[in-house]
């Protein structure tokens, strides 16, 4: 008998960045949307932890016990006092290191796979504070849809949308290092007073009424800055996207995928055919949110 578990992406629609914590991390306002871009997570009784990953990045997935859907696989087995004996398989479609949380919605579903196929009865607060150990973009990948994450980001209150947004998200040539990225925002930082992060109202009604213009003129990402400092051509692509008619162009959490937002659909798919003619990137897609977080297929 095997469970999968399908995950999406998600895309931070505003990610405002305090100061850094004496533990290391930085408190956020951290408002995701979850995006119809999927990896499958399939595990099967084994008998021993084995993980296996298909898809165009593949070769960049880490197979041992720091895959994070081994780690959560192996959090879930200690918390049960049983052997985390399984075979995960991940169909990966969410580009890696491309700050689209994809390692995490591995994770999300991989804990969901076991409890699921251990019938290990964990309750959804047991599962959301494994995710929260597992990482700090973990939580969301389990419940998926629009959210707030405060904290490090894994403190998360639902939020509601009026509508369907229209993304088109250009993949770059090389990743990005999360850690590295916040560095970097610590390092441009410096001798800045730097305000405590806040969701902005504007944000949170543009998403509850499903308004595209006025999320347009909302989003932010306070990343950025570090991430166009870290890969400057990433500024290239950006301009490419919004020379074909986006609302709103930004990098995705900590890059370096950049993100379009487009007034539907067919406009949605024009802005991705002049991203691929525009020779700034290494591939495009399109997709929509809000979606379901991770679910048992
Ligand atoms: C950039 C975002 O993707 C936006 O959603 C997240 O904040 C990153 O979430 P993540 O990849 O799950 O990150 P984690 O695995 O928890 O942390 C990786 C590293 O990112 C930095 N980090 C992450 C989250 C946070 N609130 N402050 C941080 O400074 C820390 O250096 C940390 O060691
Ligand atoms: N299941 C996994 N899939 C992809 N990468 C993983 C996985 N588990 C661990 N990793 C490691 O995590 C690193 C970051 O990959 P990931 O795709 O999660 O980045 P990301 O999308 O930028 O993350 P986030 O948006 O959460 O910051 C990879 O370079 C890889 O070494």
């Amino acid at each position: 008998m095997s469970v999968t578990v399908r995950v999406p992406a998600k895309v931070n629609v505003q990610l405002a960045v305090g100061a850094a914590r004496p533990d290391g991390f930085h408190d956020l306002a951290n408002v995701f949307l979850a995006v119809g871009l999927y990896d499958e997570v399939t595990v099967t009784p084994a008998d021993e932890l084995r993980v296996t990953c298909e898809g165009p990045d593949a070769a960049e997935v880490p197979l041992d016990r720091t895959n994070l859907a081994a780690r959560a696989a192996i959090a879930l087995a200690a918390r049960r006092g049983i052997e985390p004996a399984v075979h995960i398989h991940i169909a990966k479609d969410i580009p890696v290191a491309g700050g689209m949380a994809g390692g995490s919605a591995d994770g999300a579903g991989a804990l969901l796979a076991c409890n699921t196929l251990w019938g290990a009865a964990a309750s959804r607060a047991e599962l959301l504070a494994i995710c929260a150990e597992l990482g700090s973009d973990v939580p969301f990948s389990l419940v998926g849809g629009a959210a707030l994450g405060i904290g490090r980001g894994e403190q998360l209150t639902a939020l509601e949308t009026g509508g369907t947004f229209h993304w088109v998200f250009a993949m770059a040539e090389r990743g990005l290092s999360t850690p590295a990225v916040f560095r970097e925002f610590d390092r441009l930082a410096q001798g800045r007073q730097i305000p405590e992060p806040v969701a902005s109202p504007d944000l949170l009604e543009a998403l509850a009424k499903g308004d595209v213009e006025a999320l347009a003129g909302a989003v932010s990402n306070d990343l950025q800055p570090a991430a166009l400092s870290l890969f400057p051509e990433l500024a290239d692509t950006l301009e490419a996207g919004r020379g074909a008619g986006a609302l709103a162009t930004l990098v995705s959490g900590s890059g370096p995928t950049t993100a379009f937002l487009a007034p539907g659909a067919e406009s949605a798919e024009k802005v991705a055919a002049a991203l691929r003619a525009s020779g700034t990137c290494r591939s495009v897609r399109t997709a929509a949110g809000p979606v379901a977080g991770a679910t048992v297929l």
